[in-house]
């Protein structure tokens, strides 16, 4: 089909995209950034200049996802209420990570290996394989830029689902390689919470967690997380779906195939540090990922795994 073809291709760098690429200060509010359909085949189109796709159901949520990383960049929920995250001043461009919505990590979990942070899908072009009305799916397939950096051969596949009061997002890592390996991958969900104070994660007492500002391994004991510094956790072997309180909202967050979860929020000094999030972007988010860390999936030759994340309204 002329659009598959046509949204494999490497997005122009000067996509409309490019006037975010620098914080403006005398912005007075940030910019706006929507899904603009095409004229002929409205579920396709542009975000922030790159292509995207958008999926809608009967009760009125949707998602859009660029092809740039199989990137989620917004889920709606059938009360009209934005469910992620996505930093303002975020780039949209070629061989760069978006900063807010899902990104996708593959086969590599932040520097823990020889790969860039986060490995080699998230900045990457997936290609579209197939877009019907509440569901979208997108393919990543090594070829001689990710063999030169990660000797084998793969295939991802992302789909983007919505689902009664949800989102389901669903990762599958097929080995085309003649030998076993093995890959660490999260869904790195930015959510979006109307207040910070006060907002909590239910699910993970009693779980083995690491902390990336100390070096031992700890267990979580209380029963509700809160967010009031800078946190950056590894829980493993989940036990519990979590749910995000914040305010009157509340958030199921689910999981198949990842056992850990990745908690982060950079606090108020992460934030300022990092270009591409507004100084107070902190307050606005909390980062709650489905990730396979603790116990590398091993695939032999032929081999697949799966894991999803599913976000629920509640
Ligand atoms: O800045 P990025 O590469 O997108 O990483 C953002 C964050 O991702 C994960 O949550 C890691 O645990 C954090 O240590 C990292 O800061």
């Amino acid at each position: 089909m002329r659009w598959m073809a046509l949204y494999s291709c490497v997005p122009s760098r000067k996509g409309r995209g490019e006037r975010y690429h620098v914080r403006m200060s005398n912005a007075v509010s940030p910019p706006i950034l929507k899904f603009v359909p095409d004229a002929d085949t409205p579920q396709l189109g542009t975000f922030a200049g790159l292509p995207a796709v958008r999926v809608h159901d009967l009760q009125g949520a949707s998602a859009v996802v660029l092809l740039h990383g199989a990137h989620v960049v917004s889920w709606v929920d059938a009360t009209g209420s934005e469910r992620l995250y996505l930093s303002p001043w975020s780039k949209f461009q070629a061989g760069t990570a978006v900063r807010g919505g899902i990104p996708v990590i593959f086969p590599q979990f932040s520097t823990q290996g020889p790969l860039p942070r986060h490995g080699l899908a998230r900045t990457r072009e997936w290609v579209l394989t197939q877009c019907e009305g509440e569901s979208a799916r997108f393919t990543f397939t090594s070829d001689a830029s990710t063999l030169g950096v990660w000797p084998f051969e793969f295939a991802c596949e992302l789909h983007v689902a919505l689902v009664s009061d949800g989102l389901d997002v669903q990762l599958t890592v097929h080995n085309h390689s003649a030998q076993a390996f093995s890959f660490a991958a999260a869904l790195h969900t930015y959510l979006a919470i109307p207040a910070f104070e006060g907002a909590s994660l239910e699910g993970l007492q009693g779980c083995a967690f690491t902390d990336a500002h100390s070096t031992q391994a700890q267990r979580e004991l209380a029963p509700l997380l809160r967010f009031s510094e800078p946190l950056d956790r590894v829980y493993y072997d989940l036990e519990h779906p979590l749910t995000l309180r914040s305010q009157s909202t509340a958030l199921d967050v689910s999981q198949q195939g990842f056992v850990d979860a990745v908690v982060w929020n950079p606090g108020p000094e992460g934030a300022a540090q990092t270009p591409d999030f507004a100084p107070d972007a902190h307050t606005h988010f909390v980062c709650v990922e489905a990730a396979a860390i603790g116990h590398p999936p091993a695939l032999k030759p032929g081999g697949q795994w799966q894991g999803s994340q599913r976000l629920r309204r509640i």
